[in-house]
């Protein structure tokens, strides 16, 4: 797939550009204006909401509160300027390695 085709990278995309746009000028903008604590907020909340529609068990709610989720912390990764390929090689590094295993060698992670 190229980064073209990827979903989470074009919105990415979008959220680095609205780093240098006014905060009246889109929700992404006011939301990296208001900083770190409320972005982190943000994703408490959205994460809550994916837990309440995932004990809801209907499926519509919980890819609409995913993608909520998923969206909150590309705003996360984009104020780090964390690119979604950075967490994509890491799940590639974790591929086929048994959850256990890859606890047992976190090194205290
Ligand atoms: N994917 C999304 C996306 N998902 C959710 N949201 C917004 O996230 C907000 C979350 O809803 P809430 O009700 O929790 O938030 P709220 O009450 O508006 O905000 P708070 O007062 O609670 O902070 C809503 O305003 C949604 O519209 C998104 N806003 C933008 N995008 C993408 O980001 C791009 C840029 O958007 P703008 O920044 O608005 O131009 C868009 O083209 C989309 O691709």
């Amino acid at each position: 797939m190229s980064e073209r085709d990827d979903i989470l990278q074009a919105v990415y995309e979008v959220i680095l550009d609205r780093k240098g746009a006014l905060p009246e000028s889109s929700y992404t903008a006011s939301l990296l204006h208001k900083g770190i604590d409320k972005i982190l907020k943000k994703i408490g909340e959205e994460a809550t909401e994916v837990i309440i529609a995932g004990k809801g068990g209907i499926r519509e709610e919980i890819i609409y509160e995913t993608a909520d989720l998923f969206f909150h912390t590309l705003i996360l990764l984009g104020h780090y300027d964390i690119a979604p390929r950075d967490v994509y090689d890491e799940l590639r590094r974790r591929f086929g390695t048994s959850g256990h295993v890859e606890k047992a060698n976190r090194n205290g992670r």
